[in-house]
């Protein structure tokens, strides 16, 4: 079957969380599947031996992760040619008022226009509050968001909001497309 990549970037592991689910329900699929960071990856990794990329990252103050941006502006050439997802994680994704709502796919316009990425698939996920892993600062700024964004204030614990679901089937999605492509051997997207 195909050899897909899961590229992330996370700050406090949420986007990691999923990437590895994405990964692990390829595998379930008969793929092989790797998840790997891309601050970890060197700018020119070699892309030739793969049959799709997934991309993914978290929102921290606007914008995606930089480590993401570079991965998909320094391979735009590869990634053109190849059957692509992107997946965005966020707490605007979790609100239930539609601005909110409206921030998180506006984040994913400006991400695609300014770099010129051009996925197949996309999806925005709910991310998590991770009040354990903020520092003093941190945790106050993230109650204060997280008072409008969610009502979740309680720094006690995490919260987690991510639709489990929705991942599966973002993945199953994405999978049958490049299974379909494979089959065919079109370039077509459909
Ligand atoms: C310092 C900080 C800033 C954040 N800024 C935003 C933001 O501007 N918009 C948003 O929708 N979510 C924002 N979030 C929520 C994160 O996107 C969410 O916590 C996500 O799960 C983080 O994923 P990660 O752990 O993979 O980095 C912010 C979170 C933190 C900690």
């Amino acid at each position: 079957m195909g050899s897909f990549l899961v590229c992330y970037g996370s700050s406090e592991g949420q986007t990691a969380k999923i990437a590895d689910r994405i990964a692990a329900r390829l595998r379930d699929r008969d793929h092989e599947a790797t998840a790997v960071d891309a601050g970890a990856l060197e700018t020119d990794y070699p892309l030739g031996g793969f049959d799709a990329v997934v991309v993914g990252s978290s929102i921290h103050v606007g914008s995606h992760q930089a480590s993401v941006r570079s991965f998909v502006e320094a391979n735009a050439e590869a990634l053109a040619a190849l059957p692509t997802a992107f997946f965005q994680v966020s707490l605007s994704s979790v609100a239930d008022d539609p601005e909110w709502r409206a921030e998180a796919a506006r984040y994913v316009e400006e991400f695609l226009e300014d770099t010129g990425f051009q996925p197949d698939r996309i999806a925005r996920f709910g991310g998590a509050l991770r009040y354990s892993k903020y520092g003093f600062l941190k945790r106050l700024v993230m109650k204060r968001s997280a008072r409008e964004a969610t009502g979740d204030t309680d720094t006690s614990r995490d919260y987690e909001y991510t639709d489990w679901a929705e991942v599966e089937g973002f993945t199953d999605d994405f999978a049958a497309f490049v299974e379909r492509r494979v089959a065919t051997g079109s370039n077509e997207p459909t």
